[in-house]
């Protein structure tokens, strides 16, 4: 296994630009191959969620032309018509490929077989599958019920009244809203239990708006989608730096300062994890705020206690902030952080507790209480990119750390701790 040994930061300062949005460049993507038109996409993120969507794409005909460094895609769209593969479609352990492709696919003619990594077999789809099924399709499980691999029998879905779970995930509630103008008739979506992680369906609403489609709701309980409108291209499209990747540089030039201006980010943001500075504002960083860019410096740091339900991404970054700031940090209402990548409540807790800190590990939160004294760790990373890059803050705040298969970045980040070490002076 390779290991990267980080050696204690003094300071952190310059200046970094974003890779574009996970959650946008995947919904994007999507939209264009299924819309009339020819779709350019600019910033798109080049990680390996994306190339399991623009994979899939292809194998079912989709024309994709990508630039030398994979950032611009001109996306050649189908007007909806997509080729049966010849293999399953594998999709690693993107959820923003699998979830929104088993909905749009149970509305396309067409077989279909949707696989991924063993941690994707062990992540939940039984929520969207069920009102996939409500309404008609034929989605079969391959092996576990309620979970993937999938086997698709695409075709034509009437729409009408269904009601989806939004208590687990809210990319079943994102699939099923990316779908619906596909099917013949209108859609009412009614959600049942409370709707996770809300923010992500304000990117696929305002997505889905590019591409010319309206979504009207009630308050976030009822939408209301109209059935046989084809998406329509918006000619060209930028992706907005990836608000979940920011919170690294947020967090680290919060804990070790000089200044770091971050780029790609910033007041007119659509995604929910921009909420994150916001917090570190409340810890105490020192934050200005532009447009698309944020100046973020080193300030006193204390503990907060939030409901971090809204920014379950980025408030994983707040669990090793809390190692350097005064006092505990709670964050809550982050049940779902069980069923991601690892169980991230349990990887934290006890990834956490090897550095030193006092833990609690509850069933939906963790409390993080900072070190008496620092423990030189071998931080495991569970094949979770985040809990690479969040522990990264460890040699951030000045105390050497060894970060056990950093290539794990590569799901959103494959360029981290190069981009870390370019504003690290030790
Ligand atoms: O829709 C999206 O782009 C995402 C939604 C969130 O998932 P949940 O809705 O499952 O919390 C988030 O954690 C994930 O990284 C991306
Ligand atoms: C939960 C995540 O990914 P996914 O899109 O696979 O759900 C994540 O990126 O933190």
């Amino acid at each position: 296994m390779e290991q990267l040994s980080l050696e204690p930061i003094k300071k952190v300062s310059g200046s970094v630009t974003l890779p574009g949005s996970k959650s946008l460049s995947n919904r994007i993507l999507l939209l264009a191959a299924l819309c009339d038109g020819v779709t350019e996409v600019r910033n798109l993120l080049d990680s390996d969620d994306i190339r399991h969507m623009l994979g899939a794409l292809s194998e079912m005909g989709v024309q994709v032309q990508l630039n030398d460094d994979k950032t611009i895609a001109t996306v050649n769209g189908t007007g909806g018509k997509l080729l049966t593969p010849k293999e399953p479609l594998f999709l690693g352990n993107a959820g923003t490929a699998f979830r929104p492709l088993t909905a749009v696919l149970a509305a396309t003619q067409g077989k279909f077989t949707l696989t991924g990594e063993p941690r994707m077999e062990e992540r939940p789809i039984g929520h969207l599958v069920d009102a996939l099924a409500a309404l008609g399709a034929d989605v079969t499980y391959l092996k576990n019920a309620h979970y993937p691999p999938l086997e698709i029998a695409g075709k034509k879905i009437a729409g009408g009244k269904v009601e989806i779970d939004g208590s687990i995930s809210s990319q079943f509630l994102t699939a099923l809203l990316m779908a619906a103008p596909l099917f013949e008739g209108d859609s009412e979506i009614k959600i049942i239990g409370e709707l996770v992680s809300k923010p992500y369906i304000d990117i696929t609403l305002g997505v889905m708006k590019h591409f010319g489609v309206i979504v009207e709701h009630d308050n976030y309980q009822v939408f209301y989608v109209k059935g046989k409108q084809g998406y329509q291209s918006p000619g060209s499209i930028m992706v907005e730096g990836d608000a979940s990747s920011a919170s690294y540089f947020v967090a680290a030039a919060a804990i070790a300062g000089g200044e770091i201006e971050i780029n790609g980010v910033g007041l007119s943001s659509v995604q929910g994890d921009i909420g994150f500075a916001k917090v570190m504002e409340q810890v105490g960083a020192q934050i200005d705020w532009f447009d698309e860019k944020l100046v973020v410096r080193k300030g006193k740091l204390k503990g907060v206690d939030i409901d971090a339900n809204a920014i379950p991404d980025a408030a994983m970054t707040l669990a090793t902030v809390a190692l350097f700031a005064e006092g505990k940090t709670a964050i809550r209402n982050i049940y779902n952080w069980r069923v991601k990548e690892t169980d991230r409540l349990y990887a934290m807790a006890t990834e956490l507790r090897k550095v030193g800190a006092e833990v609690v590990e509850g069933e939906d939160f963790i409390e993080v209480t900072p070190p008496a004294e620092f423990k030189l760790a071998e931080i495991d990373t569970y094949n979770d990119h985040r809990i690479a890059m969040c522990f990264s803050m460890v040699a951030v705040g000045g105390k050497a750390v060894v970060i056990n298969d950093p290539g794990c970045t590569a799901k959103t980040f494959p360029t981290y701790f190069e981009v870390l070490a370019s504003i690290s002076e030790h």
